[in-house]
């Protein structure tokens, strides 16, 4: 039996999603919401995924443009086991009621807050949290990224502080800024380290930037040791960690944009670098403190984590066996 997925909000996530679905084996998208026929809509019906109105009130706008919908986000409802809400950050919560009304599972993104679903969810460190569950929320890109990495070395970790260095916008957000300026996030700590804990138990201290680039986002994650550990060590540890990578800066990967022309030469669908690129320079042990520094691909890191979780809230596979058929889905390295 495959698995029906609908998406609701078909932007950057959404339409990430849709495609890492209609590559498992196990799941089948049956369609997505499109609020404006514009060429994102146009493009989903080329490819011959349904498309419908996330709700009556837009329905006119298709109408005038002549763009045939299959009904709206109520018709898709009636069709799918599991709705993934990729809709703006804040918007899930108040879909939740639909969802609950139509008997139909969710996922909700990381612009939402935690209580919105029963567990937060980072696959390869808390998979089994999302067995059999109805709600589950795919964490922030920032806070996937930093869970990977922090979740692999957990056992040594007494206190981590770390500096996100965020994107101001997508490569296709024309709305956002900053233009020519650094942005600091003075809530501190910023909603990153908290958003950890949902996932990982560990102390942790996050402040955050927005700085001018759509690129990726970067963190410098400084931890205090609990127990000694060797920079080589980490990098041993880090190389065994599924959807982490190490680059060096001495192969010319010396920033962002280098990361991402790799993900290119990859060939990667919409240059999706889905792993968290870690610099293996920057791994360094300086009596007990820990640093490294990584690049979060913010568009792509958690499109495999809402494949997974799929598989757990329908029990279709155990964690590593979900992990490694979607890693091999999606041409992930490791
Ligand atoms: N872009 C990013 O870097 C990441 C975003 N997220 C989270 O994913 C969620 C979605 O973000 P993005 O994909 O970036 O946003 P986006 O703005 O690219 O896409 C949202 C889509 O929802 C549509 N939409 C707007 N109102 C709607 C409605 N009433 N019903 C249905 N669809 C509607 C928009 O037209 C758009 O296509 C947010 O919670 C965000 O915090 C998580 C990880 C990374
Ligand atoms: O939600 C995100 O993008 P957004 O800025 O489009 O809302 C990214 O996941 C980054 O969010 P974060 O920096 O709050 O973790």
């Amino acid at each position: 039996m495959k698995i029906k997925v609908g998406i609701n909000g078909y932007g950057t996530i959404g339409k990430r999603v849709a495609y890492a679905v209609t590559k498992q084996d196990d799941m089948e998208l049956i369609g997505v919401t499109k609020t404006k026929p514009d060429f994102e809509a146009y493009r989903a019906k080329e490819l011959g995924i349904s498309v419908y109105a996330a709700s009556e009130e837009f329905i006119p706008r298709f109408e005038k443009a002549g763009f045939e919908v299959e009904g709206t986000l109520e018709d898709l409802l009636e069709k799918v086991d599991v709705i993934v809400d990729a809709t703006p950050g804040g918007m899930g919560a108040k879909n939740k009621a639909l969802y609950e009304k139509h008997g139909v599972k969710a996922i909700f993104q990381g612009g939402e807050k935690a209580e919105v679903a029963e567990a937060s969810f980072v696959a390869q460190a808390n998979y089994e949290n999302a067995l059999g569950k109805n709600y589950v929320r795919v964490v922030s890109c920032n806070t996937t990224g930093l869970t990977r990495t922090l979740n692999a070395i957990k056992d040594y970790i007494d206190y981590v502080y770390a500096v996100m260095i965020r994107r101001a916008a997508d490569p296709n957000d024309i709305k956002r800024g900053p233009v020519n300026a650094i942005k600091p996030s003075v809530k501190v700590p910023s909603h990153h380290g908290p958003d950890v804990q949902t996932v990982i138990p560990i102390n942790i201290e996050t402040t955050a930037f927005v700085v001018p680039t759509t690129l990726m986002h970067v963190h410098s994650v400084m931890v205090e040791l609990k127990k000694p550990i060797e920079a080589r060590d980490v990098v041993d540890i880090f190389e065994g960690t599924t959807r982490v990578l190490l680059f060096e800066e001495g192969r010319g990967f010396s920033s962002t944009a280098q990361l991402i022309e790799f993900a290119r030469d990859m060939h990667r669908e919409w240059n999706n670098l889905y792993e968290i690129a870690v610099w293996k320079e920057s791994i360094n042990v300086k009596g007990n403190r820990l640093f490294y520094i990584q690049a979060v691909h913010q568009e792509s890191d958690v499109v495999p984590e809402n494949i997974d979780a799929i598989r757990a809230m329908f029990e279709l596979a155990d964690k590593w066996e979900s992990i490694k058929k979607t890693n091999k889905s999606l041409g992930i390295l490791k």
